[in-house]
């Protein structure tokens, strides 16, 4: 029987991200814990658990078939890969950020100094479409301390909250790339291999589609239906269903979370009441 091998950052910023969505796309996993190997019980798929800089290599090579990245690792990597779907989570940017007490006026600014990274391909890249000419010095982690120990004049590294740049009395100069997990498959996959990845991906985006969307239900007077309509244009064919009291309906729609916040009051003034907003686990459009 065909199954695919996924690729999942052993342990560190994806890992968590990485596992919950195979959880949510109700797929088990049998004995994973503490594990580099681990599989399915109910989808033909196995789980290699992996130093997330190895990913790409990985894939490219087909010693496993998909892998979960951030898209700075795909970039830095520059492996044969190709970006199957965008995943949401682990969210970052890569940025450049010197000592707070410095001047800074722009990129120019950064010409002949030394810059600490584990990013040496997208810095340079970044440099280089700005003509600027600078010292990258190569380190694997804990980069934001390399100015505080003389190792560098500049960092360029991961920033989320912005916390590690501030404990370390950086300031972020540049924002070079953005970032977010996503899944990467090799180019070259065999068909049945692909229909897998197929259904996989079919269940990632019902659950990404359900998360964007609210189902609701409203009670409201039975003149009030149009006006309610026009306020939510998106609500196209609302069920809706009498209530005990004469006059009154229920109507039962979808929508997207943020137009509900921009259009609550209107839908009030509309006369609805007892409105109520539930998640929605799974959507298939
Ligand atoms: N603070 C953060 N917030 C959100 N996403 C992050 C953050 N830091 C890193 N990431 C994303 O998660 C990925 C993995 O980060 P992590 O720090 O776990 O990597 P690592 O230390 O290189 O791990 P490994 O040991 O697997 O090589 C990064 O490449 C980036 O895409
Ligand atoms: O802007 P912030 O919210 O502070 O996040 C940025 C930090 O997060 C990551 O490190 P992590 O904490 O994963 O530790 P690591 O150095 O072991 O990778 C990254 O390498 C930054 O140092
Ligand atoms: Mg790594």
């Amino acid at each position: 029987m065909t199954t695919i091998k996924l690729a999942i950052q052993k342990s560190g910023r994806l890992s968590e991200g990485s596992m919950d969505l195979i959880r949510r796309c109700g797929i088990k996993v049998k004995n994973g814990i503490g594990k580099l190997k681990a599989e399915a019980s109910n989808f033909p798929i196995e789980f290699l658990f992996l130093r997330d800089d190895d990913i790409p290599g990985y894939v490219q090579d087909g010693i496993a078939d998909i892998g979960i990245i951030g898209e700075n690792v795909m970039v830095e990597e520059d492996r044969d890969v190709t970006v199957l779907h965008k995943l949401g989570f682990s969210r970052c940017r890569l940025s450049i950020a010197v000592p707070k007490g410095d001047q800074y006026n722009g990129v120019k600014d950064l010409q002949d100094k030394s810059i600490a990274t584990s990013y040496p391909k997208i810095l340079k890249n970044y440099l280089d479409e700005h003509g600027v000419v600078a010292d990258i010095h190569e380190i694997s982690g804990s980069v934001e301390i390399a100015p505080s120990i003389g190792l560098a004049d500049a960092v360029c590294d991961i920033v989320s909250s912005g916390s590690t740049l501030f404990q370390n009395g950086l300031k972020e100069v540049e924002k070079i790339f953005y970032s977010e997990a996503v899944m990467v498959g090799s180019p070259n996959m065999a068909e049945e291999k692909m229909e897998l990845v197929r259904k996989l991906l079919f269940r990632i985006k019902s659950l990404q589609t359900a998360e964007s969307n609210k189902y609701i239900l409203l009670n409201a007077p039975e003149k009030s239906i149009e006006k309610i309509k026009a306020v939510l244009p998106g609500m196209r064919s609302p069920s809706i269903l009498p209530l005990a009291e004469p006059g009154w309906v229920s109507l039962h729609s979808v929508i997207n979370e943020n137009d509900f916040w921009e259009k609550i009051e209107e839908l009030k003034e509309a006369g609805a009441e007892g409105i109520l907003v539930v998640p929605i686990e799974k959507m298939i459009n």
